[in-house]
């Protein structure tokens, strides 16, 4: 069990809150100019991976307090729960065991007495034979042809992960044994649009839902049934075109699938902690289950930084921390993921799930409401694009966004200047939200653009920037499985980190409920035109409207 603490009442608290009263108003440029050594003393390395945090508006005392809040709101032993498969998802009753997937050393993990590791590696074997039939082509669908197309549905946590990894690991697809396709939304659109791009003797589904009843992946696999038995005309066929990741062997079972094709896994594993588990097979089909491996090997490594190394030298917890310092100091309510590669082009997506289904709780772990501000919005967009979108806002608008920068040192497509280009960028922005320019500087600019005095002070209030906005540099040697595999696991920790601060559960999402009560109860209101009168005005407004207009 987790110990309960109140957030506000811990020590640090306070004392963080006076310090913060003597910070607020220095600008990062001074922190600079004061202390030279500034990058070395707020940058931590981590295999190849070094996190450069000095542009944050903090000093060694600021670290040191926020250390202490970590450690009063007993860190460690919390890691040392979640390691040990201690049930501290205690809503749900469970243990949360994302590392078990990823234990590479295979030491014992035990849930209610019982080593978890060597069903963990059954699945993965299961996994690795699968994935070695189907991209070797010996696995052949009911006309004798080979699988060319992978098509995964599911949602959330069913979906995330594998789009995010399968785009960010796409360099090492380069044989291009298959292709991968993701469907999610409910909208029939999805579906219909990837099934015209696949044939159904050539085609291999993944039911992806942890539950098998998720109202919009069970609806496009239906769908996707319906279409491939209208081709194959014979339902013993659907063992060599469907395969099921799931924890739910019985639905698996009913919707005719063959034992032989379910991937398992269990309930503890958090939704939107389980692209390590079966939920990866598309990405193990993509990429080769070694590939897969090295991503697991990445987190691993990250999981046992996270849990063996002193908390000033831990980047989860000071990516936590720094957080923590905008979050409930700074009244920050939002963070921006910005990676500087393309291939990682989800990766803010995926942890806006990640971070936000996890965090965004307002009740402690005693139950009651609390009366501080828990998990940030989280967004993000690849840089440079997002440079000439919403940067504007983040240099010059009324709001605090401090912003996580990532980018790898060597491209995996080293094509002329295009990296060094990159590049330049990602180190100009952070130095560019830190230092901002002053009116004077505006002003000294617009003079040597031949500007007369009028005209600099007329403009010059609009040319300056603040500056003094917070920003991490992530900055890795390159986008390998490995490290990638860190990556991820260096945010999942920081959301635990959090949420063990907050004093908050971070493994369930009660709140995705009450809609999915509602969507049932309305759909079937929707199956006529009778005029609807059961429900607020607005909602009986809409959905009348909606009747009246497929009218016509
Ligand atoms: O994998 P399942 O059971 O289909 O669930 C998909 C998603 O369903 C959502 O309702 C949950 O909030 C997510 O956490 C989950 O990932």
């Amino acid at each position: 069990m987790l110990a309960n603490h109140r957030f506000t009442t811990l020590p640090a608290f306070s004392e963080l809150q006076a310090h913060f009263d003597t910070l607020k108003e220095r600008h990062m440029r001074d922190l600079f100019a004061e202390d030279p050594e500034r990058f070395t003393t707020f940058s931590r390395r981590f295999e190849d991976i070094l996190l450069d945090f000095s542009k944050n508006r903090i000093t060694a005392e600021t670290l040191q307090l926020l250390l202490q809040l970590a450690e009063q709101a007993e860190l460690k032993s919390a890691i040392g729960k979640m390691m040990s498969g201690d049930k501290i998802n205690r809503t749900e009753d469970r243990a949360v065991l994302h590392v078990a997937l990823r234990n590479r050393s295979n030491t014992p993990i035990l849930v209610d007495g019982k080593d978890v590791m060597p069903d963990v590696n059954d699945v993965l074997a299961h996994m690795k034979s699968f994935t070695e039939q189907i991209r070797s082509g010996e696995w052949k669908g009911y006309t004798g042809k080979a699988i060319t197309d992978v098509v995964n549905i599911g949602i959330g946590g069913s979906d995330l992960g594998p789009v995010m990894v399968t785009e960010a690991l796409k360099p090492y697809a380069d044989d291009k044994k298959l292709r991968v396709h993701f469907v999610s939304n409910v909208d029939g659109v999805h579906i219909y649009e990837t099934l015209q791009t696949v044939q159904p003797e050539t085609t291999l589904f993944l039911i992806a839902s942890k539950t098998f009843t998720t109202q919009e992946t069970m609806t496009n696999a239906q769908t996707a049934r319906q279409w491939f038995l209208d081709a194959a005309k014979d339902e013993a066929a659907i063992a060599k075109h469907f395969a099921a990741l799931s924890t739910n062997q019985k639905d698996v079972a009913k919707f005719g699938i063959d034992p032989a094709n379910m991937f398992g896994f269990w309930d503890w594993v958090g939704g939107r902690y389980s692209l390590w588990s079966a939920i990866g097979l598309s990405i193990a089909l993509y990429v080769g289950f070694d590939t897969f491996e090295e991503l697991l090997a990445g987190a691993h490594a990250m999981d046992q930084h996270f849990q063996n190394t002193d908390l000033d030298q831990n980047l989860p917890v000071i990516l936590a921390l720094v957080g923590i310092w905008y979050n409930n100091f700074f009244g920050a309510q939002t963070e921006a993921i910005l990676p500087y590669d393309q291939y990682m082009h989800r990766f803010a997506a995926y942890f806006q799930q990640g971070d936000m289904e996890s965090n965004g709780k307002s009740v402690d772990r005693d139950g009651n409401p609390v009366d501080y501000q828990t998990g940030p919005i989280i967004w993000g967009e690849p840089g440079t694009n997002g440079q000439h979108a919403f940067y504007q806002l983040i240099h010059q608008g009324t709001k605090l966004i401090p912003c996580d920068f990532l980018a790898p040192a060597i491209s995996q497509r080293p094509i002329g200047e295009h990296h060094k280009i990159l590049m330049a960028n990602f180190f100009a922005q952070p130095e560019a939200l830190m230092n901002g320019k002053t009116e004077d500087e505006a002003g000294e600019e617009l003079r040597k653009a031949g500007k007369n005095e009028d005209e600099i002070k007329a403009l010059a209030p609009f040319k300056a920037f603040s500056g003094n906005r917070p920003t991490n540099s992530i900055l890795f040697k390159k986008l390998t499985p490995r490290t990638l595999g860190s990556l991820i696991a260096l945010y999942e920790h920081k959301i635990f980190t959090q949420g063990i601060i907050w004093d908050i559960f971070s493994f369930d999402q009660w709140g995705v409920e009450l809609g999915k009560q509602l969507a049932s109860r309305i759909l079937p209101e929707l199956h006529d035109n009778t005029a609807v009168s059961t429900h607020d005005s607005s909602t009986n407004g809409l959905m009348n409207a909606f009747k009246d207009m497929r009218k016509e």
